[in-house]
């Protein structure tokens, strides 16, 4: 499943709007156009603890990983990825406009052999309009 997934610190929520973010991420991902909407997943974790860059207590990071199919060329995946960075870029302008915040983005692919999915959603969607299975 294209499974987004975004760590952060702890005092990232009190700069950013985690929830905002999230739909950010989910509309790139959708408007990649590359990836079974039904399979789109994406969360947000908050570490209990972190240290980042020289320790600072006002220093933040995200972390973003998003795990895909195997099969698609790199050309489709670094455009896709390209999008996707956008616009965590844009939902996080504001701690990215200061020198207390690091973000970042990683895109893997999973091994289809040793990965498993049962997914009920894509046969609801394919009953319904396009535009609808959009909300
Ligand atoms: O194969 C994967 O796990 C990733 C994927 C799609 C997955 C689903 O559609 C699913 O789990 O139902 C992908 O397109 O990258």
């Amino acid at each position: 499943m294209p499974h987004l997934t975004l760590e952060y610190s702890p005092g990232l929520a009190a700069r950013a709007d985690i929830p905002a973010l999230c739909r950010a991420l989910h509309s790139a991902i959708c408007e990649a156009g590359i990836f079974p909407l039904g399979g789109i997943r994406v969360r947000a974790y908050c570490a209990d603890h972190a240290i980042v860059g020289d320790g600072l207590p006002e220093n933040d990071f995200a972390a973003l990983g998003f795990a895909v199919a195997s099969g698609r060329s790199p050309e489709a995946l670094r455009a896709a990825g390209d999008l996707i960075f956008a616009a965590a870029r844009q939902a996080l302008a504001e701690p990215l406009a200061t020198p207390h915040f690091t973000l970042s983005f990683e895109i893997r692919e999973i091994n289809p052999d040793l990965s498993w999915k049962q997914n009920s959603i894509h046969a609801r969607l394919a009953g319904q309009t396009k535009g609808a299975a959009h909300g």
